[in-house]
């Protein structure tokens, strides 16, 4: 069954809201386990209690908030996942496991809703940091993890020097390498998780590339925080990102997250 959802300006703040307690709620429940026990998933990447203690807070808090909305969750998704009709929440529960292992203070925990293939509501928490930022059409906010503190949030035009790209950490990709060498002057720093696209809609970074795998729950809900501020997340060549490919498997092939739309578009051009 579709189901259409015409969120109006105070509706989506309310939502945003709930879904900004329940990401605080599972940092909490991320911090609480000093000493994650760690094993390794059929594709590799490492899993912990931490991110399942953190899936299991998310899934009950968002069922109860909205029952009949579907939810796709890293840790839940498998290959039978259907593709979802209506509107849904796409979660990571722990975004930069790797970090989280190595005692690194940046990974996140991301919600995000999706409205006709749109992430329309995000909100991307960074336990270690205390931070939390949020965005819905409109608005972008910065906020303590408490959620004391909340100023909206922009991204900056691109620096005609001094421009600052990030990258990941434990996944540099030759792909992204070689664009920024196309960037003269381009300044590059490493950051975990979806930090980085909340720091490009901040205003403290312009470019975020990523040329290489991810899959949506990775993306969808800083794509929303980067997009409320003012800013874009779209595949090398510009196109939009089709959120729900549950044939296949979520993956996005590769994205660059900008804060200037028009350094966007020349990016994508080139
Ligand atoms: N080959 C690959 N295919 C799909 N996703 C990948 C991948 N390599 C890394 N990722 C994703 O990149 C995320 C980490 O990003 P970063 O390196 O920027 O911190 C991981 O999130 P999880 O930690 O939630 O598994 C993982 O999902
Ligand atoms: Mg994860």
């Amino acid at each position: 069954m579709s189901m259409s959802l015409n969120l109006n300006d105070a509706e989506a703040a309310r939502l945003l809201e709930a879904m900004t307690t329940i990401a605080a709620q599972a940092s909490a429940a991320i911090l609480a386990i000093a000493a994650p026990k760690t094993r390794t998933k059929a594709d590799a990447s490492p899993v912990t209690e931490a991110d399942e203690a953190a899936e299991a807070v998310i899934v009950q808090g968002l069922r109860a908030i909205s029952p009949s909305i579907a939810i796709v969750s890293e840790e839940s998704a498998t290959a039978e996942t259907p593709a979802p009709t209506g509107p849904f929440f796409m979660v990571d529960p722990l975004d930069g496991t790797r970090e989280f292992i190595a005692g690194r203070n940046e990974y996140t925990v991301n919600i995000s809703l999706i409205v006709d293939g749109e992430p329309t509501l995000g909100v991307v928490t960074a336990p270690a940091l205390g931070l939390a930022w949020r965005g819905r059409p409109g608005r972008a906010e910065r906020l303590s993890l408490d959620g004391s503190n909340a100023a909206e949030i922009r991204v900056r035009s691109w620096p005609a020097a001094g421009a600052m790209a990030l990258v990941s950490r434990s996944h540099l990709d030759p792909a992204s390498v070689a664009l920024l060498e196309r960037l003269p002057g381009i300044a590059q720093t490493e950051c975990g998780s979806a930090v980085k696209f909340c720091r490009v809609a901040e205003g403290a970074a312009d470019l975020y590339p990523r040329l290489a795998p991810t899959r949506e729950w990775d993306v969808a809900a800083g794509h929303a925080v980067l997009k409320a501020a003012g800013g874009c997340v779209v595949r090398p060549d510009g196109s939009r990102i089709p959120y729900g490919d549950a044939a296949g498997g979520f993956l996005i092939p590769s994205f660059v997250a900008v804060g200037d739309l028009a350094a966007a578009a020349n990016l994508c051009a080139a």
